[in-house]
């Protein structure tokens, strides 16, 4: 009924982009997160990915406001957001963090973990959203259990239940992959897709919420976000599409926090069947699946074969010191062979130092 839809649409507020201006923290004396400045839209997914310690989980508690900026702000449309210190119960109404630990209540049921959460709507909806949270995150079977009593993975989607009920505004997830098994994290990751796509192309009637991950394995981060930023000692140095962070990352960092990649010295190129660059030591990145497998091209020896399922994974050795990935699915290779390969020159990328 669209009478209903509209209705529900103004219960849950309007839309809202997510805003941090040139963020700071330092701990004691360790520089956790450096000037960050980012843009959420409503509907968005962005992903920040970079190595333990560059600082993701604090940018996050940053963003909800459940750590004071020492320089920066975070807002919320035009409203700032405060920081803990600021106001008396921590965090913003319109924000979700999910934390890696889920910090469920210990001694309620699954049901009622969610429920909670719903706690100031009307029973009749409350009862019909929980309902719903069950059902899509596929805690259905296992409602009426305490969080002892059910997987890492329910866990984990108890927690996100309990975070999206009230559909909020912005979503943060810490890790939200890292201690799932690939059949959870394919449940996961559904179900925030269709969360924010459902809910950005209004078949829900209600706001668009605006997600933002964070992980340390590019591999989730690639296939659903919109925007995916690469952090590194607190700095975001990179954001862009997946797909362009993935072809043209700007640092050998930023290449190897995307997936596997060759980097090597453009003096090498030759040994490619490539023109050498008029920089000798400048850094190139070639993606293993830019390589192929070829007659007439290069010629390397094979030091290393993995079976990888859709394919395999090879090392091929070019000379003493320049050594390739590349994947092929031919199934008649051994360790020693030599192979020829080819790579297209247009598939060189030059990195920044
Ligand atoms: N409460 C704290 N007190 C002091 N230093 C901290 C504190 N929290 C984080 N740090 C430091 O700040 C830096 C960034 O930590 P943060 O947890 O934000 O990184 P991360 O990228 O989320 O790491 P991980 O992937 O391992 O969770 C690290 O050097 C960390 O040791």
């Amino acid at each position: 009924m669209p009478g209903r839809i509209q209705q529900a649409k103004r219960e849950f507020g309007p839309d809202y982009m997510l805003t941090a201006t040139k963020l700071s923290k330092v701990y004691a004396d360790v520089p956790a997160v450096r000037t960050v400045s980012l843009t959420l839209a409503p509907g968005q997914i962005m992903a920040l990915v970079g190595a333990s310690g560059s600082g993701k989980s604090t940018l996050l508690s940053l963003l909800a406001g459940l750590t004071d900026a020492d320089t920066g702000a975070v807002s919320l449309n035009d409203e700032r957001v405060a920081g803990p210190s600021e106001v008396l119960v921590p965090g913003h109404k319109d924000i979700r963090l999910v934390h890696q630990e889920y910090q469920l209540m210990p001694n309620v049921s699954v049901r009622e973990n969610i429920r909670y959460a719903l706690r100031f709507f009307e029973k009749s909806y409350r009862d019909f959203r929980v309902d719903e949270l069950l059902r899509l995150c596929r805690l259905t079977e296992v409602q009426d259990r305490v969080p002892r009593q059910i997987s890492g993975g329910e866990k984990q989607r108890t927690a996100i239940a309990r975070a999206i009920a009230d559909r909020p505004a912005v979503l943060l997830l810490d890790e939200p992959f890292s201690h799932l098994d690939l059949p959870n994290r394919l449940i996961v990751r559904d179900l925030l897709f269709d969360m924010v796509r459902e809910e950005a192309n209004g078949l829900t009637g209600s706001r668009a919420t605006s997600c933002l991950f964070v992980t340390h394995d590019a591999t989730d981060a690639l296939s659903i976000a919109d925007s995916l930023g690469i952090m590194r000692d607190g700095k975001l140095i990179q954001i862009g599409s997946p797909v362009a962070v993935y072809q043209r990352p700007l640092t050998a960092y930023a290449a190897q926090m995307t997936g596997p990649v060759n980097i090597l010295k453009a003096r090498h190129l030759p040994l490619l069947g490539l023109p050498s660059s008029a920089s000798p030591n400048e850094l190139i990145c070639l993606r293993p699946e830019q390589i192929v497998l070829t007659e007439g091209g290069a010629v390397g020896t094979i030091r290393a074969l993995f079976f990888k399922g859709s394919h395999y994974e090879l090392e091929i050795a070019l000379s003493r010191y320049v050594l390739l990935r590349l994947l092929t699915t031919r199934t008649d290779l051994h360790i020693g062979q030599q192979v020829g390969i080819g790579v297209a020159n247009e598939s060189v990328w030059t990195l920044k130092p």
